[in-house]
């Protein structure tokens, strides 16, 4: 039988006594689009931490690929790509310069990252920007950068934390575009998070709905909204389950501080 890309069970995860995440169990496809979907709080940069071996795993257990975080905590690393929320691409750098810095820190062999740095620029549509210093990228095309960084290794699992916050609408389709196209090439798996109920029923195969911690909701978009009523959206089922209203396009506090993030570092 194939392993599943990420299997959590009984997932838990508190800061003092703010219970973070409170029994999460998930299971991953190899090659789907997963969706964490939640509010703000909900526990889902928690679990993708924890995903990615940047958090302890107990009392819980999380394999990726078979492999267990808690154990083999390096070989996982070598399996998953990971685009935090923070901003990690250098302005002062050009986009090739960036994407060679992760090629060196993912332990690229030398004589393969060439090829990689040149392979990752052009899944995400920057090869012809390569050479420009990305202080003089567009917020869409930072993102783009940050997820051929991701790819330069050529990893197994694609980890993606709110991908699209902070952009405008046309950038934030050319970002789903490239990570479409991305998985249509490599087959790849991809774990997203993401406040967008649209972006998640479009481009998500199966999505988990995180409230306080816990999953209250598991299925395809077009199965969860069906379940509700033959009107109903994603963005309804979310209501449903947690009572609470997403921020709208507009994005919220949240948004313009991660645009303000990075223009300033970038600017
Ligand atoms: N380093 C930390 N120290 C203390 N509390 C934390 C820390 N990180 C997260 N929390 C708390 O844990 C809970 C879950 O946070 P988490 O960041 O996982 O949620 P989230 O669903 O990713 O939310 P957001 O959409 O706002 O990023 C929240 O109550 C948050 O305040």
């Amino acid at each position: 039988m194939t392993e599943p890309a990420v299997r959590c069970t009984g997932l838990s995860h508190s800061f003092g006594t703010t219970r973070a995440v409170d029994g999460v169990d998930l299971e991953i496809q190899p090659g789907e689009v997963f969706g964490l979907l939640g509010p703000n709080g909900a526990g889902k940069t928690t679990t993708l931490r924890m995903i990615t071996t940047l958090l302890p795993t107990a009392p819980g257990r999380i394999a990726v690929f078979g492999v267990d975080v808690a154990r083999r905590r390096m070989a996982v690393r070598r399996l998953i790509g990971y685009v935090p929320q923070q901003l990690s691409a250098d302005g002062a750098l050009t986009g090739r310069e960036n994407v060679a810095l992760f090629a060196r820190l993912f332990d690229v062999p030398r004589a393969r990252r060439g090829e990689q740095v040149r392979l990752a620029l052009d899944l995400v549509g920057l090869a012809g920007d390569a050479d420009r210093t990305a202080g003089t990228y567009s917020g869409g095309m930072i993102r783009r950068l940050e997820l051929a960084q991701a790819l330069v290794s050529s990893p197994r699992l694609l980890v993606l934390d709110e991908p699209t916050i902070g952009l405008d609408p046309v950038a934030r389709s050319s970002v789903w575009d490239r990570i479409t196209a991305i998985r249509a090439a490599t087959g790849m798996t991809v774990l997203v998070t993401t406040h967008y109920m649209d972006e998640a029923a479009q481009y998500c195969d199966r999505v988990a709905l995180l409230h306080t911690g816990r999953v209250r909701a598991l299925g395809t978009p077009a199965g969860l909204a069906a379940g509700l009523g033959p009107e109903s959206s994603l963005d309804d089922v979310f209501r449903a389950v947690t009572g609470d209203r997403l921020d709208g396009d507009e994005g919220g506090i949240r948004s313009v501080r991660a645009a303000r993030r990075t223009a300033r570092r970038l600017g």
